[in-house]
């Protein structure tokens, strides 16, 4: 079969507006760049200072101004010079997308921790004050029975990608109500940046339900919903309604739920998952990533991966990301002992979960039914190896001697130096640590104390940056950020391109594989389990690539723009790799053409 390209690069676009209007459009504006045959196709000769400049010469010129604000405030505190970076790629952003995904993506690896983790959890904290112009739209509880219609007022024709948060628990941060809108936003700049997915075709929504953070209530300038957060059937059916409105104008948009308290977050998931295109990237994105780091602490052993099975793993926090990781890596265990209840129940008892009152064992009065599969069997006053309900953290690594320290619970520092030192005395001759929460303040705990407190021999891997810290004899001890940044930019990318109907297990567990299978066995050796955030792209195109094949396999592909089912079928492994690559967008200015 021809294989044929689904969109040309520089095609020009068609724009219904002149003057000063496209000016003031940053999906259309080039600044000074536009050429003067343009100025004067577009009513605008006299409206930019005469001399027309290279995109190149943009770049620099923006570039300049970061680095000058960088060597003027550098004596500052960290808050304030992170936040002001992020204002100045804002104001690019609201300004001209195109110069801004170029310099984004150019820079990823500096400019990752301000629009994303991190910094982006700062700007969500203080976003009321630093709310300057929309971006994405706000549905809320007063919207309810206006939301078919108001779907409408967003400008763009097709929509690819919706990230949606309701701000009930922003990273680590807790209950940021309306705030929360950022992560939404430095979600899709990763779509964009790392997917190549249109800036045009994403929409950031913030689905207002009203905050129980009591500050923010108090707050006469907080720019939300001044109510307590809707609750139950209620709460349901503004989501409810929100599904169908989105869907109803865009049938083929992807949702990915984002940032939801837990409560809500797997009870969602079930509720759309078989009916809707959507994924939940706090269980299921953030549960690729951390099992292809477990796999690759398996690797850096020296192991095949068929060892995982012997791993013992202790995972910090039962919330929706450490339950969405026990599963999948308990499922992955149980894959490998032949898939049998037998094995499920085996594979179980390598996880130890600790959420905020101790280990969670079946003695537990309210048990969560979701934390309920990795229980340990210990009965009420009943003690297995000197553990039983409740066990502290540090009696759990003491006792367990775990291969594997993974926290996701959202509390700084709780891999304490006690903590740490215990476990010294893993089983495992690279024990790995994995502190996942986000942002930096909420990690369990730091790179430097880690690798002091642990050893200079384990594995690291943090939600958010951190610098490689120097060991002894010139040795470095290497950081790795386990964050779902590396899954669910390919997700989205290979659901969307192939038109999948609904997103699979399947397709989610080959996102994963590929991601575990990515670091040559060098690297892994050396510590270095996940890619550098500069190969975001690559790696996300990769992912995408075995996301598409799954779906193929799974038979839930229905075809993409004049692109059938039939004829994504039929490509070879090769053509799917340029049909991926072909499709991700490349900020590039094209011509624009006006037409009334
Ligand atoms: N690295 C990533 O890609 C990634 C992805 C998703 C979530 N996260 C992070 O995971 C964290 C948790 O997210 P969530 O949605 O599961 O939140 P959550 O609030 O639902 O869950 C937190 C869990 O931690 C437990 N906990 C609280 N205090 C504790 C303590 N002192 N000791 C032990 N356990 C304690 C709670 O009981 C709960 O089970 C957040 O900080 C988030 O940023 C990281
Ligand atoms: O946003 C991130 O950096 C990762 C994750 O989705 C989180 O909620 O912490
Ligand atoms: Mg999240």
């Amino acid at each position: 079969m021809a294989y044929r390209r689904t969109h040309t690069r520089i095609r020009p676009s068609i724009v219904h507006k002149r003057c000063t209007d496209v000016l003031h459009d940053p999906w259309y504006n080039k600044g000074t760049a536009f050429h003067l045959t343009e100025r004067d196709r577009l009513g605008m000769r006299g409206l930019l200072p005469p001399r027309v400049m290279t995109f190149q010469q943009q770049i620099d010129r923006f570039m300049n101004s970061y680095r000058d604000l960088q060597h003027t405030t550098s004596d500052g505190p960290d808050d304030s010079l992170a936040l002001r970076k992020w204002r100045i790629l804002n104001r690019l952003h609201d300004r001209n997308e195109t110069l801004y995904y170029k310099v984004l993506i150019d820079n990823i690896m500096e400019f990752a921790p301000i629009i994303y983790t991190p910094t982006v959890g700062l700007v969500c904290e203080n976003y009321s004050g630093l709310f300057r112009r929309p971006r994405g739209m706000y549905f809320s509880a007063a919207d309810c029975g206006e939301m078919v219609s108001m779907v409408y007022n967003w400008p763009a024709e097709q929509v690819d990608l919706i990230v949606v948060t309701d701000g009930s628990r922003i990273l680590g941060l807790g209950d940021l109500g309306v705030q929360g809108i950022g992560i939404p936003v430095g979600k899709l700049d990763l779509y964009v940046a790392a997917a190549g997915i249109s800036p045009q075709r994403v929409l950031p929504v913030m689905i207002d339900v009203g905050t129980n953070n009591q500050e923010l209530l108090d707050n006469p300038l907080y720019l939300g919903l001044q109510q307590n957060r809707l609750e139950g059937e209620d709460y349901i059916a503004v989501i409810d309604e929100f599904m169908e409105a989105v869907f109803l104008r865009w049938q083929h948009v992807i949702v990915q739920f984002e940032d939801f308290q837990t409560k809500w977050a797997f009870k969602l998931l079930q509720r759309y998952r078989d009916h809707y295109r959507m994924f939940n990237d706090d269980v299921q994105g953030t549960a690729g990533v951390a099992l292809a780091g477990l796999f690759g602490a398996v690797r850096a052993k020296g192991l095949p991966i068929s060892d995982f099975v012997k791993q013992k793993i202790v995972i910090v926090g039962a919330g929706s990301a450490g339950i969405g990781v026990s599963n999948m890596a308990k499922k992955a265990m149980s894959s490998m002992l032949g898939d049998t209840d037998e094995a499920s129940v085996q594979a179980a008892k390598q996880f130890w979960v600790v959420d905020k009152w101790g280990l969670v064992t079946k003695a537990r009065e309210d048990l969560d039914p979701d934390a309920s599969p990795f229980a340990r069997e210990i009965e009420e006053s009943e003690v297995e190896d000197g553990l039983q309900e409740g066990a502290s953290l540090l009696e759990v690594v003491k006792s367990v001697k775990p291969d594997i320290l993974l926290g996701l619970s959202g509390v700084g520092g709780i891999f304490s130096k006690e903590v740490l030192e215990a476990m010294r005395e893993s089983t495992s001759k690279r024990p790995a640590i994995f502190p996942m929460s986000n942002p930096t303040k909420n990690a369990e705990c730091t790179a430097e104390a880690a690798f002091q407190h642990a050893g200079d021999h384990i594995i690291f891997a943090s939600g958010s940056p951190f610098q490689n810290v120097d060991l002894e004899d010139g040795k470095v001890g290497h950081v790795n950020q386990g964050n779902n940044m590396y899954l669910f930019p390919g997700i989205g990318l290979g659901t969307l391109i192939c038109g999948a109907r609904i997103i699979t297990d399947g397709m989610l567990n080959a996102g994963a594989k590929r991601l575990a299978s990515y670091m040559s066995d060098e690297s892994v050796e050396q510590g270095i389990i996940y890619p550098p955030i500069s190969s975001i792209r690559d790696i996300t195109k990769e992912v995408a690539v075995a996301v598409l094949k799954a779906a193929i396999e799974e038979h839930v592909v229905e075809g993409y723009q004049d692109l059938s089912a039939k004829e994504l079928r039929q490509m070879s492994e090769e053509e799917i790799e340029t049909y991926v690559e072909a499709n991700m967008w490349v900020p590039e200015y094209s011509p624009l053409v006006h037409t009334i």
